[in-house]
């Protein structure tokens, strides 16, 4: 290999691209210096843009036009800093016929990692072979060794051996007959995914086909933003009001300010306050089961953001919302939302809804964004533990949180990604036993890689670093992931987001990842334990 092109892509939000751009070139800057190192020209497939003030892709026409003067042939290499909408470069990487590399700096400043997760999980979907990197330093021997690999060989091999198939004959029979009738009831009764408008940033991976989601009893609503939008001019002052003042006296704490560009104003959260019950009415009317909101493209130009109202709605412990004619909604229960439409966090949900639901657990479920991690030494003598830094932008159930409501704070939404505002549902994560799981698409079928870990508390100082090493505005877990290294989980995952529910003690967590997972098998999903110890 002589000479390999680097291509990158960004957002469609011009104002994230520009405060972005400086990562991404020292990204590049260093990527370059270690091809270079190794004897290979990394050449900028596209130029950078004096005038927009980046050297992002921003759409996917532009995308496809920079594919056109990369040799088919040629090895390419796309690295990103940044948050970025895989559909920018995927028509081109699909339709390439040379070595596919994807590389994220391991950095929490930007959503870089949780953009390369998610490329990497568009790829997988669509067929297309590529090998992955990450890297602090870009000196240290895990990264080093994968760059020559990747230079003498097209591909790199990733220790895998955490991931192993599930065995349906060796779980309890009394979880076997549990899973077989949750999974019939659902198939019989059927469930509807409401969908406010399909794909959300150019996330590929998170759109399922009918034809995989209908077996399982699993149909989709289509439903359109704009319904969301006029609904909520339905909703009264005194309504929205009343949702308001339930999280007052529950305790949130909103970080009200006076500039609307860049503070979190009364009448952001007012609005909010209108959307959740918009959405709440809108469900009933359609009858389902789970909902996701697309969120960002049109409804970010129109509403503050939809966090807020996610979060609340994923906890069965909620404010009241009536129907027109006066009924409570989904009365003492929650309403599982997927932040961002991702369809599989949808599914992931309802089933965790109803597994939980049955054993008469909390079923508060979220997804977040793999974001970021770092090693954590607790005490003087002991080895560093890896932990990672999960955040999802904005939202998650309070029953999450140190505190629940009482510890639950409500941010302005960053400027850069939403002009018009809107609060956060941001807490830090309680300490416990989770179950994390995530569904994807893979050749054709479904998947779900499904494992154990904790959330763990760190001291409020060291909470309060990593906060600020991420986006503050938005909650935080710090978690352990059992059974598997950063790097063999990175390798693996093939989705930006995953999801976790609390189980009550590591025993118990045990035996509901057992029939979660013997659930989405009697459904005909493909189950991976990934860390997973084999069941005695
Ligand atoms: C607002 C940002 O674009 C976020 O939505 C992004 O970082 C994600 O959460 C991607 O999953």
């Amino acid at each position: 290999m002589k000479t390999a092109y680097l291509i990158t892509s960004g957002d469609l939000r011009e104002e994230a691209n520009r405060l972005c751009w400086p990562a991404q070139r020292e990204l590049e800057e260093r990527l370059t210096a270690c091809f270079a190192h190794s004897g290979v020209l990394l050449v900028r497939a596209a130029e950078v843009d004096p005038i927009r003030g980046h050297g992002f892709v921003a759409g996917q026409r532009e995308g496809m036009n920079v594919f056109r003067h990369i040799p088919k042939e040629a090895p390419v290499v796309f690295a990103t800093a940044a948050w970025q909408y895989s559909h920018h470069v995927l028509p081109g990487l699909r339709s390439h016929a040379g070595p596919i590399l994807t590389v994220a700096n391991w950095s929490g400043q930007w959503p870089g990692l949780v953009g390369l997760l998610n490329l990497n999980g568009s790829l997988v979907k669509a067929s297309v072979k590529f090998s992955t990197l990450w890297s602090e330093s870009f000196d240290d021997d895990f990264f080093l060794r994968g760059i020559d690999q990747w230079i003498r060989e097209g591909r790199i091999q990733h220790d895998l051996s955490h991931v192993r198939g599930f065995d349906p004959h060796a779980i309890p029979a009394a979880t076997a007959v549990a899973a077989q009738a949750l999974a019939s009831d659902l198939q019989d009764r059927k469930a509807i995914l409401g969908i406010f408008d399909e794909g959300c940033m150019g996330m590929y991976n998170a759109i399922l086909d009918d034809e995989l989601l209908n077996p399982m009893g699993i149909y989709k609503e289509r439903m359109s933003q704009s319904a969301l939008v006029a609904e909520m001019r339905t909703v009264t002052d005194a309504e929205a009001q009343a949702v308001r003042s339930w999280l007052d006296s529950e305790g949130v704490t909103f970080n009200i300010g006076v500039d609307s560009k860049v503070d979190l104003l009364d009448s952001q959260v007012i609005d909010q306050c209108r959307m959740y019950i918009a959405a709440l009415r809108i469900a009933d009317d359609f009858g389902c089961d789970a909902i996701g909101i697309q969120y960002q493209q049109g409804l970010k130009d129109m509403t503050p953001a939809s966090d807020l109202v996610e979060g609340l709605l994923n906890n069965p412990d909620r404010p009241p919302a009536y129907s027109r004619d006066g009924r409570v909604l989904y009365e003492g229960k929650a309403l599982p939302h997927f932040n961002e439409v991702d369809e599989c966090a949808g599914v992931d949900a309802l089933i965790t809804n109803r597994v939980w639901t049955y054993l008469g657990w909390d079923p508060s479920t979220t997804l977040h964004d793999v974001r970021w991690g770092e090693a954590y030494s607790w005490s003087p003598e002991s080895e560093p533990e890896f932990l990672w830094l999960l955040q999802i932008s904005g939202a998650a159930p309070a029953s999450h949180f140190v505190g629940g409501y009482r510890g639950a704070t409500s941010d302005r939404q960053p400027a850069m990604y939403f002009p018009l505002g809107g609060g956060s549902l941001k807490g830090v994560g309680r300490p416990g036993e989770i179950v994390w799981s995530r569904v994807f698409q893979e050749e054709g079928t479904l998947h779900v890689d499904i494992g154990l870990g904790s959330v763990v508390e760190l001291p409020p100082e060291e909470t309060e670093r990593r906060w600020r090493q991420v986006t503050y505005e938005w909650p935080i877990v710090h978690a352990r992931l059992r059974g598997m290294t950063r790097d063999s989980f990175m390798a693996r995952h093939r989705a930006n987001h995953l999801s976790i529910v609390y189980a009550p003690n590591a025993e118990d967590g045990r035996q509901a990842l057992l029939l979660k997972a013997a659930v989405f098998n009697a459904l005909g999903v493909k189950v991976h334990l990934c860390g997973v110890p084999a069941v005695s």
